[in-house]
């Protein structure tokens, strides 16, 4: 699908985002897992969440939709064996948390995905996961997908993650709820920390303590029900268009603020950006809010590379800020760029470019000359979501064509008419 947005003027009004896509998948899996019946409310109901219901109604949770919401009946901590291959999709959150989650069940079982997601490495998830006792095979010897398991037997480890990366940690912890003494994960810095969230919520084991989050073998627990917030990332696309578009103002709201996940915010201000946030709730231990956001003379700053892991699917939207800002912007620190449903350091390289904008690109970073994008580009997703909605964002003012619109279904399918309600807005919904 090819979508041609004409030049947008401005951009104006209130919007709630869906649900955010970590909280969603493992809302699904531990509402799997507990005893009982639960209500997931407002979860993410997109490519990559909707791959994760299905996967764990193969391992025999009962799941259906209720109206918005996820009505989930648990079977416990032992799960079904599967009857057939779990798809998950594009999804890389999905395939490394189950292949956790498979580590301690005493059946066998197999992962694909897509081809995207067949690329991306899994040797991070499979070589701990084997030192805990999982055998686990797969392509290049389980480096990559599709992967065979047959868990049971675990035994704690103390890991040092490689990379900083939420997904290792949480497939870590989600297997050492099934291992005999402690499992330790070290990170090498702060990751996003929603399993930990989860686990309090559902009264699970954990301690941390700096860097170090411990869990232990996990007792049979109760369901109950969770309210997820509003996807960061999601707005994100929202608040860099009203900073990059003349004369507008957007407002998100019910937005998670986990400053887990907020880094991106951090930048912008630095950036001169016109931007306010407060959080106004907590969900269930996650931190919810507004965000304000009004056109704005950005200006190109060094990124701190310690921010990276904290807006680490927010860098194409900063890439499409920074196309825009006065002055050249760099952004360190991004190999595990390469590594995300596309190689995103290539692909926003290439958008820039084919948006005019000069660009250099390294092996783990990017320096962008800001200043504006050329009239009426076209540009290309690489089958990637973030890329589609960041270029998209990134070409408003002056008009884009881009190709393979319909791939932000994987994380926001309502993307492109709240879009077109906000470029609407101006008129009849502004705030
Ligand atoms: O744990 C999660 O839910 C996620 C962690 C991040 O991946 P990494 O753990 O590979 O950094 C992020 O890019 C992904 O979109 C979601
Ligand atoms: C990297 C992402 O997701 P995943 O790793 O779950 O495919 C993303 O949503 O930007």
């Amino acid at each position: 699908m090819e979508l041609r947005i004409p030049p947008t003027r401005s951009l104006r009004g209130r919007l709630r985002v869906p649900g955010d896509k970590s909280v969603t998948h493992r809302g699904l899996m531990l509402g799997a897992l507990a005893q009982g019946e639960s209500t997931l409310y407002h979860p993410l109901k997109a490519g990559d969440t909707l791959s994760t219901a299905q996967a764990m109604r193969q391992l025999g949770a009962e799941i259906n939709e209720v109206g918005e919401h996820f009505r989930i009946r648990g079977i416990g901590l032992r799960l079904q064996e599967p009857p057939d291959v779990l798809d998950c999709g594009n999804a890389g959150t999905l395939m490394r948390l189950l292949v956790g989650l498979l580590a301690g069940q005493e059946f066998f079982a197999v992962l694909s995905g897509d081809a995207s997601l067949r690329r991306r490495p899994m040797g991070r998830v499979t070589a701990p996961l084997r030192q805990m006792g999982a055998r686990i095979e797969g392509r290049e010897n389980g480096r990559l997908a599709p992967l065979a398991v047959r868990g049971g037997g675990l035994r704690g480890i103390h890991y040092e993650l490689p990379v900083a990366s939420a997904q290792v940690k949480s497939a870590i912890l989600l297997a050492g709820l099934f291992a005999e003494e402690d499992t330790e994960v070290v990170e090498p810095a702060p990751t996003r920390d929603h399993t930990e969230r989860l686990f309090r919520h559902y009264g699970l084991p954990l301690e941390v303590e700096g860097g170090l989050v411990r869990t232990r073998r996990a007792d049979p627990f109760a369901a109950k029900d969770l309210t997820v917030p509003g996807d960061f990332s999601s707005a994100a696309f929202f608040v860099v268009a009203a900073l990059i578009t003349p004369d507008s103002e957007v407002i998100l709201e019910g937005v998670g603020l986990n400053p887990t996940r907020t880094g991106l915010l951090t930048v912008l201000k630095e950036m001169g950006a016109d931007l306010t946030w407060e959080v106004t709730e907590g969900k269930e231990g996650e931190p919810v809010g507004v965000i304000q956001a009004r056109s704005s003379a950005l200006k190109g700053v060094s990124v701190d590379p310690g921010l990276i892991p904290l807006m680490v699917d927010e860098v194409p939207a900063l890439a499409a800020a920074a196309a825009w800002a006065e002055g050249e912007t760099y952004i360190p620190n991004l190999s595990e760029l390469r590594v995300k449903e596309s190689d995103r350091l290539a692909a926003i390289a290439k958008n820039l470019e084919l948006l005019g904008v000069r660009v250099e690109a390294g092996p783990d970073w990017l320096r962008i000359r800001g200043g504006g994008v050329r009239s009426d580009g076209v540009v290309e997703p690489f089958h990637d979501h973030r890329i589609a909605m960041a270029f998209a964002v990134c070409g408003l003012p002056k008009g884009v064509v881009v190709r393979e619109a319909h791939w932000a279904s994987i994380s926001f399918p309502s993307f492109w008419d709240d879009l077109e309600r906000l470029r609407g807005g101006a008129s009849s919904d502004g705030p």
